[in-house]
């Protein structure tokens, strides 16, 4: 099918629930966006085909992209709201399956044709994008998260969801361990890294003791991803959809607890802290535990976590004189709670990040809070620079 009159007739959303909860859809009129990456044969069709074809309620419109050149699609961003856009026009197929998914190839286009299929919205009420086995999923997602531009055209209907990664229990360590890049970080590694969630498929074909080990290091370069461990992607939907990693405490529910001071070969060297720094191929992670904060700490955190984020260095050094590698950071994510009875949650993709105090979920004022950042030069000058800030007591 390639015209508009092969396309399925539009249906008013039926969006009634208050809560959104766990696989539920939200109420407001919102599109949420799930981004679909994974290791090259990981599994990533596998679990399209078992959501699309399981009767779950939702009406979901698949995306199958070749999103591989993320600079093409960013440019393109730019443009999306533009009416001669050339490439308004792009080549797209629709088809209606049995439970009512969408599922949409989208060839040669991208926001712009997300754009022309938010036309049609009404006619699903899920997004669901898979991206190549090659993508780095970061400037995708940083394209349907805060991005002014976007949001003012098609975009503002969409809420980013969250990033689903599909790793390959059999190579993915091998993968991980292998993976390099010209510059900086390899793109299966950054995919571990802005993964909200995990799907560690083929757990078939692995022993107990190698699963073990891969899950081991998938937390120790996403300490704040969830791991869920799949034979042919057989997952309840709810750990994949509506999972709102952007726009809630979940995915942190570690938070309430210290995070364990772990004497690993990557920690080293640490004093008093209970925090973490794990470096692998070019790619490190930070995990610091954080007190409850004063004003002033947490407007100190906040001048950290922008010199960081926006000029790749730390506040107390110049870029020439910080030892350490260039700071770039490609995901954080925290919560805290301040002495003001608040909870805070932090989330970034890339320079973009969002500090909110956190309404309506109810997980108490946490005592310890954890502060996560994954990227590249994040070492131990990094971590102790953070948790000067975050863990005297004033
Ligand atoms: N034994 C086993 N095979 C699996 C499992 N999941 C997927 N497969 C098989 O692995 C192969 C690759 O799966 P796909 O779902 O096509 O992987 P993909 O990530 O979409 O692949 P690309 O699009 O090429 O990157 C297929 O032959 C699947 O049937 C699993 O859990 N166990």
């Amino acid at each position: 099918m390639s015209d508009d009159e092969d396309i399925p007739t539009l249906i008013e959303p039926e969006l009634e629930n208050e809560n959104a909860g766990d696989g539920e859809i939200p109420v407001n009129h919102q599109v949420p966006l799930t981004i679909i990456s994974g290791f090259l044969g990981a599994g990533k069709s596998t679990l399209l085909k078992r959501i699309l074809t399981e009767h779950h309620g939702y009406r979901i419109a698949v995306i199958m992209n070749e999103f591989g050149d993320t600079a093409d699609i960013e440019s393109r961003a730019i443009n999306v709201s533009s009416e001669s856009d050339p490439f308004a026009e792009s080549s797209e197929e629709v088809l209606e399956l049995a439970n009512g998914c969408l599922c949409c190839s989208i060839k040669d286009s991208g926001v712009a044709a997300i754009e022309k299929l938010m036309q049609r919205k009404g006619a699903f009420d899920y997004i669901l994008l898979e991206t190549t086995g090659l993508a780095d999923p970061g400037p995708i997602a940083s394209i349907f998260w805060r991005n002014e531009e976007f949001n003012r055209g098609g975009g503002k209907d969409i809420v980013l969801d969250g990033i689903v990664c599909v790793v390959d229990a059999v190579f993915g360590k091998q993968q991980m361990e292998t993976d390099h890049a010209e510059e900086g970080i390899g793109e299966s590694l950054r995919q571990i890294a802005a993964a909200d969630v995990i799907l560690l498929n083929k757990t078939d074909l692995v022993s107990a003791a190698d699963l073990e080990t891969t899950e081991d290091l998938l937390s120790k370069i996403n300490p704040a991803v969830t791991v869920h461990r799949t034979v042919r992607a057989d997952i309840d939907i709810k750990h994949v959809l509506s999972i709102r990693a952007y726009t809630s405490s979940r995915g942190l529910s570690h938070a309430g607890t210290p995070v364990p001071d772990d004497h690993d070969h990557a920690s080293h060297d640490h004093e008093k802290g209970h925090g973490t720094h794990y470096e692998m191929r070019g790619i490190s992670s930070l995990r610091v535990s954080c007190r409850v904060l004063s004003p002033e700490q947490q407007e100190r955190l906040e001048v950290w976590i922008r010199t960081v984020l926006w000029e790749s260095q730390l506040p107390e050094y110049s870029a020439d004189t910080h030892d350490g590698k260039p700071l770039e950071v490609l995901r954080c994510k925290g919560i805290f709670g301040t002495e003001s009875g608040q909870t805070f949650v932090l989330q970034g993709v890339r320079n973009l990040y969002e500090l909110e105090p956190l309404v309506g979920d109810d997980v108490g004022l946490p005592e310890h809070g954890k502060l996560v950042f994954i990227g590249k030069g994040l070492d131990d000058t990094v971590r102790k620079s953070l948790e000067k800030i975050v863990q005297c007591n004033e």
